[in-house]
């Protein structure tokens, strides 16, 4: 498969006020993404999901690492070249509630996009084709062109992330980045919205980078999935193999917590409750940075990080030492 997008490396540290210390958010991560597939990010609050989404989106300074898109490295881009090359990756966010300007009507955030690249001469689109693409894009999100003049408020919360949608489309991209796209709608929206953007990446050949906390979500839109821990990532799979066969200790956790609706299995199966909180990442890690956690945890562990290795030569990826 194609790879459209390359991680290599990444470590996106925050500096403190007034100490030497740094928040590491994102403490050095690889993984690829493939056109056409999801790859679904998750991991507990705080371990640098979003901030993984925004590096890659170019809206921080990289402290080390790669972004390589389509093989170009977008720290190497000038800031004209990396503005056309933008045009490919585009951000969904959360809340639809907040991401939208309440002072605009749907027509104007749809086309905003649009207006910026035209201005900068990057694209070149007459009015009438501006309106005729809104109205397309509105279209294509399942909303009625004929409320294009409408303000976010008149809409639900469902509509507003189409909108969010719509407006992310504009540019034609070959990548969203979605961050928690449906975590702030009513479970049977959800549901919805998930599958307009089922529908869309096959109708567009769209590549998604996938966050959400809820493993269901995930595990729905997903074809690969990969776990995130204090900034690091600690397992990488396929959905289902994932899914059926974790094997990090944390993901173990994670999934362990997830209720079955089956309640004969639901009753059988073991629950792994994790010791104490998530660490707090301004500390650098000699050893796993699972160790503290970690019910299986190896002497070896502590002064060694485990690097994220193939199983078996296979897809499936892990960062422990209990698969050397
Ligand atoms: N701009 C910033 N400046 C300083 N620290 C930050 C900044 N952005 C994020 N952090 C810190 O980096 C860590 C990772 O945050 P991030 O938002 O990426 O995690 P997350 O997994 O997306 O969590 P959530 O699900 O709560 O959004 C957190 O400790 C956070 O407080």
């Amino acid at each position: 498969m194609e790879k459209i997008l390359e991680v290599k490396g990444l470590k996106q540290h925050f500096p403190i006020k007034g100490s030497k210390r740094v928040i590491r958010a994102v403490d050095g991560i690889d993984f690829d993404l493939y056109a056409g597939e999801t790859l679904g990010l998750v991991g507990e609050s705080g371990c640098g999901k979003s901030t993984t989404l925004r590096a890659i989106d170019q809206l921080y300074i990289p402290t080390e690492g790669v972004v390589n898109f389509e093989g170009v490295d977008l720290a190497s881009l000038s800031k004209k070249d990396l503005i056309t090359a933008r045009q490919n990756m585009q951000m969904v966010f959360q809340d639809p509630y907040d991401s939208l300007n309440p002072r605009m009507t749907v027509s104007q955030i749809i086309s905003e996009p649009l207006e910026i690249y035209n201005s900068r001469g990057i694209i070149k689109l007459s009015k009438k084709e501006i309106a005729d693409r809104v109205e397309e894009l509105m279209e294509t999100v399942g909303l009625s062109k004929f409320f294009k003049n409408r303000y976010p408020h008149e809409f639900s919360g469902g509509q507003k992330q189409r909108i969010g949608i719509a407006r992310a489309l504009a540019l034609n991209p070959k990548v969203l980045l979605l961050d928690e796209p449906v975590s702030a709608l009513d479970v049977s929206i959800q549901a919805q919205i998930l599958n307009l953007l089922v529908d869309l990446q096959r109708k567009l050949g769209l590549s998604y980078l996938f966050i959400a906390h809820d493993l269901a979500v995930i595990e729905y839109i997903s074809d690969r999935v990969a776990v995130m821990y204090l900034g690091t990532m600690v397992e990488i799979s396929p959905s289902a193999e994932l899914y059926e066969k974790p094997l990090h200790p944390y993901t173990k956790a994670l999934l362990s917590a997830v209720p079955i609706p089956d309640p004969e299995i639901e009753k059988s199966r073991e629950r792994i409750i994790l010791e104490g909180d998530v660490p707090s990442p301004d500390v650098e890690r000699v050893g796993c940075y699972f160790y503290d956690r970690c019910p299986k945890k190896m002497d070896k562990c502590k002064n060694n990080i485990p690097k994220l290795t193939s199983v078996d030569g296979s897809e499936h990826k892990v960062a422990c030492f209990l698969y050397e």
